[in-house]
C-alpha cells in the first residue's frame, strides 16, 4: 500500500530553531532536519499522513506565530504538502549531515562516504522513520553521559538495557564504547527494524544487541539477570510509569541515564527516582531539556 507523509517546512529566525524543533517533536513528527539560510533557518519535519489533519497543521502554524511574537521575532513562514514514502526517504536525507557529539562520537548518515581519517568513534545511522538522529538535545545528553560513564576502556562484562531505543543510537553508542551485551526495547515496530539495521551497519553482532518490540515488562522478561546500566530517553509522562519497574532489572550500583525530561518536570522525576531507591548523581541540562545520571543504592 502506498504510504504518504506530510512534509512540514518552517522558515524562521535562527533563534527560534529550538522552539520550533520542540513543537514539531511534541506534534509527533518522525524526522526533523534543519538548514541555516543566512539569518534564517529552514526546519523540515515529516509525519505519516494519517497522524494529523489539516486543521491540526493550521493550529501548529498559529503556535509558531505566537511563539515568535512572544519572543519578538518575525513570524515564521510555514507550509506543508504530502509526498509518497519513497520520496520522503530521499528528501529528508539531503538535510542531515554528520554531527560530532561529546568528545568522541561522530554520527554519520549511512548514505554518505566515511571520512578517510578520523579519530572519532563513527556511529553510522539510517534512522528511517524512527526517532534518534542525534540532532535532539536529549539524545546528545544521553550519548555524552554514556561517554562519561563508560570512558574508552572496554567493558567485557557490562550489560546494559535501552528502553525506547528508537533508531538504536544509544545502544549502538554503548556497543561502540565496548559494552558486552545490550537489551533494547521499543513499542514502535519501525524502531525495532531501524535498531536491527543500524546494528548491522555498525558491525555489531546480533547476539550482542538483542532487540525486541515492547515496553519495560518485555525488557524485564528479556534480561536474564540485573543489568549494569540503563539508558532511557522517553517523555517524562512515560518515564514516571517506568521508574517503579526499574528495580526488577537493577542491582546495587546499577547506573542509569534518564532523559526526555523538560526542566520543569525534573523535580517530579527526581522525587520519583529517589522514592524508588535511586540516587541522583548529576543532572545535565541542554536547552529546555535535562538528563539524570543516577545510581541504584
Ligand atoms: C525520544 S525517542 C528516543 C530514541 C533514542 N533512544 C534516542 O535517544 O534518540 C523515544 C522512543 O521511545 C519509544 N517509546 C515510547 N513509549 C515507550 C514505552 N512505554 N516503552 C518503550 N518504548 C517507548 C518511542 O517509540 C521512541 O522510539
Amino acid at each position: 500500500m502506498a504510504y504518504n507523509w506530510w512534509v512540514i517546512r518552517v522558515l524562521c529566525n535562527k533563534s527560534l530553531e529550538e522552539v520550533i524543533f520542540w513543537r514539531l517533536d511534541s506534534f509527533g513528527c518522525r524526522g526533523t532536519a534543519s538548514q541555516i539560510q543566512g539569518k534564517n533557518c529552514l526546519v523540515l519535519a515529516y509525519l505519516p499522513e494519517e497522524q494529523t489533519q489539516l486543521l491540526d497543521l493550521s493550529a501548529l502554524s498559529l503556535n509558531f506565530r505566537q511563539d515568535a511574537l512572544c519572543m519578538n521575532f518575525p513570524v515564521p513562514i510555514m507550509d506543508w504538502y504530502l509526498i509518497e514514502e519513497e520520496d520522503w526517504a530521499s528528501s529528508w536525507k539531503q538535510y542531515w549531515q554528520p554531527q560530532e557529539i561529546g568528545d568522541h562520537f561522530l554520527i554519520h548518515p549511512a548514505w554518505l562516504d566515511l571520512p578517510e581519517q578520523s579519530d572519532k568513534i563513527i556511529l553510522r545511522l539510517d534512522p528511517g522513520a524512527a526517532f534518534g538522529t542525534g540532532t535532539h538535545p536529549t539524545t546528545q545528553l544521553c550519548l555524552e553521559s554514556l561517554e562519561m560513564r563508560l570512558g574508552l576502556e572496554p567493558h567485557p562484562e557490562a550489560i546494559i538495557a535501552d528502553i525506547g531505543c528508537g533508531s538504536g543510537i544509544l545502544s549502538i553508542g554503548a556497543a561502540l564504547l565496548g559494552v558486552h551485551q545490550i537489551y533494547a526495547v521499543d513499542i514502535d515496530p519501525l524502531a525495532i527494524r531501524s535498531t536491527i539495521n543500524n546494528g548491522k551497519l555498525n558491525q555489531i553482532k546480533a547476539e550482542k544487541l538483542i532487540v525486541e518490540q515492547g515496553d519495560i515488562k518485555k525488557l524485564i522478561k528479556l534480561c536474564p539477570k540485573p543489568v549494569d546500566g540503563i539508558v532511557c530517553n522517553i517523555l517524562a509522562e512515560v518515564i514516571i510509569d517506568i521508574i517503579p519497574h526499574l528495580t526488577a532489572i537493577a542491582k546495587p550500583k546499577t547506573w542509569g541515564i534518564i532523559s526526555g525530561i523538560l526542566l520543569e518536570q525534573a523535580k517530579l522525576i527526581g522525587d520519583t527516582l529517589e522514592q524508588n531507591g535511586w540516587v541522583v548523581a548529576t543532572l545535565w541540562k541542554k536547552e529546555e531539556w535535562c538528563c539524570f545520571n543516577i545510581r541504584y543504592s
